[in-house]
């Protein structure tokens, strides 16, 4: 299928969005016409750029407010037209977008609709060109895809069909199944924009809120399934008004943008590396510069981790408890999570996989003898390793072994990410690795409004919990910079905590009002309550199960450690109790400065 991309998702000058486009592989792009209006390029230099970077000019678009008019202003549209006409002759693009009307001098009359983009069926046919014709969700009278098809049909003219626009169709919750009673040649165009589920003004969700397909919550599968069994053999093409993409490095949003074709198209069949199984989390690797050293050291020992093993021909430290593994990393580089390993059955496969859906592959940097792992860089930058037996033999143990306070495994992941490529990262996350994001949540932060999104896959033996603050931060501090974790698991998280206290490990204690708001919304078992006090453990509960977790202060500037226990299936991340966890982190960051 050819792949296309309207010129209004991208950020930047016309030439910006073109380069970018063809950089990322499209076939075709959608010219949108204030790109063009605002351009210095002619539309004959337009056409020519576009030939020298591979692209075609599938769609002009839009031209607006048209049909169901009185004669005079009627006149008017078709002398607009015809100028469109002349622009589209010189881009070389032979589908023009009519958009339906929200104009205040339309009438809410199919006939005349109708019977006016028939003429201008006829005066495009003239020179060549098709009319597409799109029910905006907020149009005057058309509104709806089946009632534009009803218009179509009865305009009645071969240059006159269809432009289907997801946002548009699954934004009213149409009824999809009018779709395949379509004749495909019927249908000009096709345009795909994914969704968040808001209830809102749809103009308003349309024009600000629009994602690529595979980060929102509509179905463009079922979607593009209904279009594709018509027939229809023109291009996926993607049109999406988000506030954020059109502030970023169109070259970055192109390839976000192809990455969710990519995915789009593998979800309906098309043949792709498939997703090899993830096995389970191998290490998180933490950056740390020397000082740091010392206090994580000290932290993990406290938390029952022995420092295990020493890396052959790198300062990396390898520290272990069951197949809990840590490693640091002395970059000399602030504290932070710089490295994921992921447990791959075939990691040569994760590798071209990541790589055939455009994931930045990192050079790769190891020694004769030394395991050969691929990485590729995750949207915030951190590695991702693909890993399978045989890469703990880089370390030489050092002789020690844990003495262990009942750490399993990793649990999860947490990350935070940088505003802008939130959407970016559970995409990546998505197709690179084959992973499943869950629906966003969100809960207010004493600092602000954080929206988490976890991404695990079908087993969840690999969990990711991506974070994001609302809204770009301002000058007023938050509690911690962007923190970052890593939970571990245990299965008796009380017994845990406790020897991680005696032991003098760095515990985050929570304050007693939250046990009392505990008592009062779970009532967990006065025992329980009494032993989740004590050793400032917290708890939530779901529908699957329960969750015991306890955290320990933030080391260095932003990273911290969890401990949880799953009992029953529990799904979630304990979402409600991320902000006493982020009040208390504030509070002892007041104290260390004051005192
Ligand atoms: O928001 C708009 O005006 C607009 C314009 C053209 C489109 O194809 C569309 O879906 C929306
Ligand atoms: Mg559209």
């Amino acid at each position: 299928m050819r792949r296309g991309i309207a010129t209004v998702c991208l950020s930047g000058t016309l030439e910006d969005k073109l380069t970018a486009a063809a950089a990322a592989g499209f076939d075709g792009v959608e010219i949108f016409e204030n790109d063009l209006i605002v351009s210095p390029l002619s539309p004959a230099e337009v056409r020519r750029r576009c030939d020298d970077l591979g692209l075609s000019v599938d769609l002009y678009q839009p031209f607006r407010d048209f049909e169901a008019v009185p004669p005079p202003v009627f006149e008017a549209n078709l002398r607009r037209a015809e100028r469109k006409f002349d622009v589209m002759e010189q881009l070389g693009a032979d589908t023009m977008l009519v958009c339906s009307s929200v104009s205040p001098d339309a009438v809410d009359d199919d006939d005349l609709a109708a019977e006016q983009l028939h003429t201008l069926g006829v005066r495009a046919a003239q020179r060549g060109m098709r009319i597409a014709y799109e029910a905006l969700a907020w149009g005057r009278f058309v509104d709806t895809y089946d009632h534009s098809w009803r218009i179509v049909r009865r305009a009645d003219h071969p240059a006159v069909g269809l432009c289907l626009d997801s946002f548009h169709v699954l934004s009213r919750g149409s009824d999809l199944a009018l779709i395949r009673t379509i004749p495909g040649e019927k249908i000009f165009f096709l345009q795909l924009a994914d969704a968040p589920r808001l209830h809102m003004d749809v103009l308003q969700w349309s024009r600000h809120h629009r994602l690529f397909p595979g980060q929102g919550a509509f179905d463009l599968t079922a979607f593009v399934g209904h279009v594709l069994a018509t027939g229809y053999s023109g291009p996926l093409s993607l049109e999406v008004f988000n506030d954020v993409f059109r502030q970023a490095d169109p070259g970055r949003a192109a390839v976000d943008a192809m990455r969710s074709l990519l995915g789009l198209e593998e979800s309906l069949g098309e043949p792709a590396i498939a997703a090899p199984e993830l096995t389970g989390h191998a290490f998180t690797e933490l950056a740390v510069d020397e000082s740091t050293v010392p206090q994580l050291a000290a932290a993990l020992t406290a938390m029952g981790f022995a420092h295990t093993g020493q890396h052959r021909s790198k300062p990396v430290q390898l520290w272990t408890q069951g197949e809990a593994r840590v490693l640091l990393n002395a970059t000399g580089g602030p504290t932070e999570i710089s490295a994921l390993g992921v447990e791959s059955a075939d990691p040569a496969r994760s590798a071209e996989r990541a790589e055939s859906f455009h994931a930045p592959v990192l050079p790769r940097e190891h020694r004769a003898g030394e395991a050969d792992l691929s990485a590729v860089a995750a949207p915030d930058g951190t590695a991702v390793f693909f890993c399978r037996d045989g890469w703990l033999s880089d370390f030489t143990p050092t002789g020690s072994s844990a003495a262990g306070a009942g750490l399993l495994g990793t649990d999860h992941v947490s990350l935070s990410q940088p505003f802008d490529n939130f959407d970016e990262a559970a995409l990546f996350y998505r197709t690179v690795l084959g992973l499943q994001p869950e629906m966003p949540t969100e809960f207010a932060a004493p600092f602000g409004l954080i929206r988490s999104r976890a991404v695990t896959n079908p087993a969840n033996r690999v969990r990711i919990a991506l974070n994001v603050a609302l809204l770009r931060r301002g000058e007023w501090a938050p509690g911690v910079p962007d923190p970052q974790h890593i939970a571990f698991t245990s299965d008796d998280v009380l017994a845990t905590a406790k020897a991680m206290h005696a032991a003098g490990a760095p515990l985050l204690e929570i304050p007693a009002n939250y046990y009392d708001d505990l008592d009062a919304r779970l009532a967990p078992p006065p025992d329980l309550l009494a032993a989740l006090r004590e050793y400032s453990v917290l708890y939530d509960r779901d529908e699957h199960g329960e969750f015991l977790h306890f955290y320990t202060e933030v080391l260095g500037s932003r990273v911290f450690f969890e401990v949880v226990q799953r009992i029953g299936g529990y799904r979630g991340y304990g979402a409600a109790n991320a902000p006493v966890r982020m009040a208390a982190h504030r509070r002892l960051r007041l104290a260390r400065q004051s005192g």
